[in-house]
């Protein structure tokens, strides 16, 4: 069968677009829309304007009613948003039934095309994420930080003291690629440039590919979507890499099971630790690898770019964490736990997450039971709808954060400090909705890095809360512990923070910021 043109392409989307829009403009609903719902046209203004707009549009709804639920035009149907606790608690809490995350992410990323229905029904390397790898994050941080420290004399390549001009996220992807599959496959394979590059570039395509197969009408997917689809072909280029290694497992596993003593403590073995029947098969777990890449690498690298211009652009923050870190890696070493005393780097991260990690809108699901989806105040969400939290005016709240607009590092371990010390006056049930325990101690839980909360959504919040965050935690303190001691750095321009790049819902750092690295003197 032949590829169908871009011509044959486009007047399919067009067809579909139009069609649905054309059923859009007509869809009744109670529940107040942001926009114009009247017609065609005036409706698809206000999606472009959302498009253009997202955190201005988004955050003037929230402000409407902190409480309520409102609609948002996008290109092909109209999104719902619930807002405040109380409905960020039930969205978090509801079963995959009801509300299911995987059904959403299907219908965005076309996940039964680009990956795989299994990846979809079977999510079985959450759990593998979710518990084994989490488990063994202290005892595999020897080689963690084996990789980080390699990467960076790699990847920066600074020579003498003299200051060089980094371009940011490509070189925090590849830092973070490479440190991802230290853990999960080991070495050599974690270094080969090629294994690396193609993990970075599995994303990107698994989006572009997505969006396109996005356009197509139900009806014609069986046949185009695997053409469109770089399934086989990124899955063909991973076993270039990954085939010998698990023929071996797999050989290895048979034989011997998994009590053995020399039994490798990596991701592979984590993924057949839950994987039954045909997902026992080289090429099924490579595509769990190149999924769990997926989760791994632009979520971390982008959140240690973001990081790292707000360290140029705020430097005095630079000496207290450079202090902290010298401290406790002196008396401590570098260890996992060692982290856990690195409060000041935490919140850091915290901090710039809170400003630059999140999206518009957080939390997304597709409504699946069959008679839609109610709030406890009786407010539906329709069968087959989609229903997000707003994201970025949560964390611009005033009633969740004192002066949100100001980028405070130390935000979050000053309330860790006064509540430790006894001088921390605010309410023992601020945000009670993460972490164990009563009063104190639960407040100290809440503001970790990892903490997930209804006024702290970077990580999702709830049964979906992101799995690999004890990891990108523990990865993204020690990468910036690193740089801290063994680097200097400045903004390219003093005071200029790269602006963020906005796509439609979408935010992620400028990908083409740079700033200065020197190595410091005397390390
Ligand atoms: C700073 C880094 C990261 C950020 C900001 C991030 C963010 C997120 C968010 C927002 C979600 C969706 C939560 C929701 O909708 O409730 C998510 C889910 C997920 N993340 Fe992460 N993530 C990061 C790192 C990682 C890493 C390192 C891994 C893998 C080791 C990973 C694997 C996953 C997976 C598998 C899911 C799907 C969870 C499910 O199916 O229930 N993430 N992540």
């Amino acid at each position: 069968m032949e590829t169908p043109d871009i011509k044959t392409l486009l007047l399919y989307g067009l067809t579909t677009a139009l069609a649905i829009s054309f059923f859009r403009s007509r869809q009744q609903s109670t529940i107040p829309a942001l926009g114009e719902t009247s017609g065609l046209i005036s409706s698809y203004l206000s999606a472009l304007r959302l498009f253009r707009h997202p955190d201005e549009m988004i955050t003037s709804g929230y402000l409407k009613d902190r409480n309520g639920v409102f609609r948002i035009p996008m290109l092909f149907r109209w999104d719902y948003l619930a807002n405040g606790p109380q409905r960020v608690r039930e969205v978090a809490s509801v079963s995959e039934d009801i509300l299911s995350f995987h059904e959403g992410v299907d219908e965005n990323l076309q996940t039964t095309w680009t990956m795989g229905p299994e990846i979809v029904h079977n999510p079985y390397h959450v759990l593998a994420i979710r518990g084994s790898l989490t488990r063994n994050l202290s005892r595999c941080f020897p080689e963690v930080r084996d990789e980080i420290v390699n990467a960076f004399d790699d990847v920066l390549a600074l020579e003498g003291e003299e200051w060089k001009l980094i371009k940011v996220l490509p070189a925090t992807m590849q830092v973070v690629g490479r440190t991802s599959n230290r853990l999960f496959i080991g070495l050599p394979l974690c270094r080969d440039p090629e294994y690396v590059q193609l993990n970075i570039d599995y994303t990107v395509t698994i989006f572009a590919r997505g969006q396109l197969i996005r356009l197509l009408p139900e009806f014609l997917k069986p046949v185009i979507a695997p053409i469109l689809s770089s399934r086989k072909s990124s899955l063909r280029h991973a076993l270039k890499f990954l085939k010998p290694i698990l023929d071996e497992r797999l050989e290895q596993e048979n034989k011997f099971g998994r009590d053995r003593p020399d039994r490798p403590n990596d991701l592979i073995s984590w993924l057949l630790d839950d994987a039954v029947d045909e997902e026992r098969t080289t090429p099924a777990l490579a595509m769990r690898v190149l999924v769990t890449n997926m989760g791994a690498i632009h979520t971390s690298s982008t959140t240690l770019t973001a990081a790292l211009y707000d360290l140029a652009m705020y430097p005095a923050h630079i000496g207290p964490m450079r202090e902290e870190a010298e401290r406790v890696v002196a008396q401590e070493g570098w260890t996992k736990a060692a982290l856990g005393s690195m409060h000041k780097i935490d919140s850091f991260l915290r901090e710039s997450q809170r400003l630059r990690g999140a999206a518009a809108v957080a939390m997304t699901r597709k409504v699946v039971a069959k008679d839609g989806f109610e709030f406890a105040d009786g407010t539906t969400i329709p069968y087959g709808a989609f229903v997000s939290v707003p994201g970025t005016p949560v964390h611009l709240d005033t009633l969740n954060y004192d002066q949100p607009e100001v980028f405070d590092g130390f935000r979050f371990s000053r309330i860790r400090e006064a509540v430790r010390t006894g001088h921390d006056h605010t309410d023992d049930d601020a945000g009670a909705d993460s972490g164990e325990g009563n009063g104190k101690e639960r407040k100290m839980f809440n503001l970790h890095m990892i903490a997930t909360g209804t006024e702290h959504l970077v990580f999702g919040h709830g049964r979906h809360a992101c799995p690999g965050r004890f990891f990108a935690a523990t990865e993204l303190k020690a990468m910036l512990a690193h740089i801290l001691i063994n680097y200097d750095i400045k903004a390219e321009e003093e005071g200029v923070r790269p602006p963020d790049m906005v796509f439609g819902l979408f935010r992620m750092p400028n990908a083409n910021g740079k700033i200065w690295m020197r190595k410091r003197e005397g390390v």
